[in-house]
């Protein structure tokens, strides 16, 4: 289980907040584009620190594990995710060097639940298309059996057949006691999926809400609104 306690940061202004994922569920992350999700999410995989406050997993801070422990535990999807020259075959064997525990036999698996030829693992990764990265970059996450997953809009670049394997891959580790925290700014997604949304509102986050029938009404009041065509140059 990964808590925040009066989190805090100025730049942008996010918080104090406190969250709480709890092991074996699928808790979503909503708000404005530009609100801090992102940027939270950072936070919580310790890529940055907060200005107050704290990370805690299982009741010991952030800092205290040393990096490699923090993120085989905590694995961290970014909404475009890079990688660095070579293919995903040597790739993971870099993680399985560094402990990572992903073995190519989980990885082919897990590349064929998202939808992937598992010979993509011979392909320069970074050559891969955005939907392809995506889905690739889960893959490797999720074949390291991390206890936590922060996931950044794990569909946002996927059409529907894709978005139906990753929703169910992502539900799979969820079933397995993973605590996820899933941004999505997809109100129909929030409700298939998700057990618990906060979402931010300004600086403060609000939540965790539980009752899925009002997850479609919050979120929708963070999509950006279309101006009406027409007046003087309409017609
Ligand atoms: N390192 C940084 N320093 C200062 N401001 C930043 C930094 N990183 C991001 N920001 C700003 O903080 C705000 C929140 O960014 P963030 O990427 O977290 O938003 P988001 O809620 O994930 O948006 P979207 O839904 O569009 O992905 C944005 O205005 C962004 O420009």
């Amino acid at each position: 289980m990964l808590t925040a306690r009066s989190l805090e940061l100025s730049e942008p202004a996010l918080g104090p907040l406190d969250l709480d994922l709890p092991a074996g569920s699928v808790t979503l992350l909503a708000g404005p584009s530009g609100s801090g999700k992102s940027c939270l999410l950072r936070l919580l995989a310790d890529l940055d620190r907060p200005e107050h406050g704290r990370v805690e997993l299982e009741g010991r801070p952030a800092e205290s594990y040393p990096a490699p422990a923090y993120r085989r535990a905590v694995g961290y999807l970014p909404a475009t995710p890079a990688f660095g020259p070579g293919t995903l075959r040597h790739l993971t064997g870099q993680l399985e060097r560094f402990g990572k525990g992903s073995q190519v036999a989980d990885l082919e698996n897990a590349l064929k639940a998202v939808g992937l030829d598992p010979g993509l693992l011979d392909r320069q990764a970074a050559a891969l298309s955005t939907g392809e990265s995506l889905r690739a970059a889960l893959a490797l996450l999720v074949s390291g059996n991390p206890r936590i997953l922060l996931l950044d809009e794990p569909t946002g670049a996927l059409d529907p057949g894709a978005t139906a394997l990753v929703e169910s891959v992502i539900r799979e580790r969820a079933d397995a006691g993973t605590a996820v925290l899933w941004v999505t700014h997809d109100p129909e997604q929030a409700e298939r999926a998700g057990e618990a949304l906060y979402h931010l509102e300004g600086a403060a986050l609000k939540g965790p809400e539980r009752d899925r029938a009002r997850f479609g009404p919050i979120m929708q009041r963070f999509q950006t609104a279309v101006p009406e065509r027409g007046g003087a140059h309409g017609g």
